[in-house]
């Protein structure tokens, strides 16, 4: 059905009723037909609803990240530059719609604020796996929605890195070999060197050569661009040989000749930033725009996905195979799941109800010891009371008996004065 007839005559090659090949009519094909369309329709819709895509760029500050984003896409993006004063490494993001003739493009670039300025490694890599793995939550989340809305839904998983190398000549710092280690499962890593326009030609091609094999020293993956595609096998696989790419950015538009070319100034010359013999610029954007997006795509989500899904679903209990190596449904692993989880919650009542009782009895033991001690405290003060008492009752005692001997002696010592007195009258009486 599909197959197009060349021309009417080939489908009838018999003897003499064979018209001579001059009188051969042929008839051309007004459009295509039969299942040979279906690719056209791929692109029809795909062109309809537009493409997405998300680039991570990890790198110093000022390494010059912003300037190849607005050169790749040539447009001014206007990002304002960050400070080297950020006492935490943080992402910001930004997406565009971007049109070229009839195909959309949802761009999303996030970019590294004060990488490399931080003296904690493990804190300058975290916020950037963090994130990694919080689109991919995030898409696993859609994935597990009993109503899912894939159609509007904004797929934010990063497909490609790009990953900025300080082109100091030397080697990779251990920051760049911890974070791309930490990455490398989680994302298409594409290596560039920065600024390749400060570093000599001969330089670059020993500090390339130097950081492949540190990576290759690292067992770091970075991304490799596919070759089994005949159409485009030879060209990616001499820019896998390129890699990582010698990049130059800059929006400034230079005359060279009689043309107007975007490039860098300086009093030697003018790098031109589209010149392939002089920096890599080009086979980056043909590498990520026109020949492998698609496929940086797919990696990310048969690849860097679904490891990431494999995880999260083990980490719940999912399983394909029991105990027993033997197929395990879903319904099955539910029930499993659902009477351990019933069992674990029992365990902890258990346990609460234990842990409870243990601590009513340690209380009640505080509350009776601290009752015994004011029992023993209030007999003390009991007893210390009673002695007082008995001691003061012997004082009042004594007071009481030496009240009545001072009452004795005062009746004494007044009988004896009255009987002075009388003597005293009895004396004068008698004088006179
Ligand atoms: N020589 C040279 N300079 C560059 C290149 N790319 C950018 N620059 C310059 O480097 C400076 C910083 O560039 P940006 O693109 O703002 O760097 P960035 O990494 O986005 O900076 P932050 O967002 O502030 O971290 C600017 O003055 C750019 O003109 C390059 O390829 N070669």
């Amino acid at each position: 059905m599909a197959e197009k007839p060349a021309c009417v005559s080939s489908q009838i090659p018999n003897d003499e009723d064979t018209p001579k090949e001059e009188n051969i009519r042929c008839l051309p094909l007004l459009d295509h037909f039969g299942f040979e369309c279906l690719p056209h329709q791929l692109v029809n819709r795909s062109i309809q609803q537009g493409f997405t895509f998300n680039i991570l760029c990890v790198g110093e500050t000022g390494i010059g990240k912003s300037t190849l984003i607005d050169t790749l896409f040539n447009t001014n993006f206007k990002e304002q530059k960050s400070s080297h004063f950020y006492s935490h490494v943080g992402l910001k993001i930004h997406t565009y719609e971007l049109q070229e003739t009839n195909v959309q493009l949802k761009l999303t670039v996030v970019k590294t604020v004060g990488y490399g300025d931080q003296i904690n490694k493990e804190a300058s890599y975290k916020p950037i796996v963090d994130y990694i793995d919080a689109q991919f939550e995030a898409y696993l989340q859609e994935e597990l929605k009993i109503k899912r809305s894939y159609f509007n839904y904004h797929d934010s998983r990063i497909h490609v890195c790009l990953y900025f190398i300080s082109p100091t000549g030397h080697s990779l710092k251990s920051l760049d070999l911890l974070t791309m280690k930490k990455i490398d499962s989680k994302v298409n890593i594409v290596p560039l060197i920065a600024k390749a326009d400060t570093i000599s030609k001969n330089d670059l091609q020993k500090f390339k050569a130097k950081i492949m094999n540190e990576l290759a020293e690292n067992s770091i993956q970075i991304y490799q661009c596919p070759v089994d595609d005949e159409t485009i096998a030879q060209m990616n696989s001499s820019m896998n040989e390129h890699f990582p790419l010698a990049v130059v950015g800059s929006m400034e538009e230079v005359k060279v000749g009689k043309r107007m070319v975007r490039g860098r100034q300086y009093p030697w010359g003018v790098l031109q930033v589209e010149n392939e013999s002089h920096c890599d610029f080009v086979k980056l954007r043909d590498m990520l725009l026109c020949t492998n997006m698609e496929d940086l795509k797919e990696q990310t989500h048969t690849r860097h996905y679904e490891q990431y899904r494999c995880y999260r679903l083990r980490k719940m209990g999912f399983t394909d195979v029991g105990p027993d190596n033997q197929p395990i449904s879903f319904q099955e692993i539910y029930e499993a799941k659902r009477q351990e989880f019933h069992e674990q919650c029992q365990r902890e009542e258990e346990q609460l109800k234990q842990r409870f009782m243990q601590r009513i009895k340690e209380k009640e033991a505080t509350f009776k010891e601290a009752e015994k001690e004011l029992q023993d405290k209030f007999e003390h003060l009991k007893r210390v009371q009673q002695e007082e008492t008995l001691k003061l009752e012997e004082e009042r005692r004594k007071l009481d008996e030496e009240i009545i001997e001072f009452y004795k002696m005062r009746a004494a010592s007044e009988s004896l004065q009255t009987q002075t007195c009388s003597n005293v009258k009895k004396d004068k009486e008698r004088k006179k």
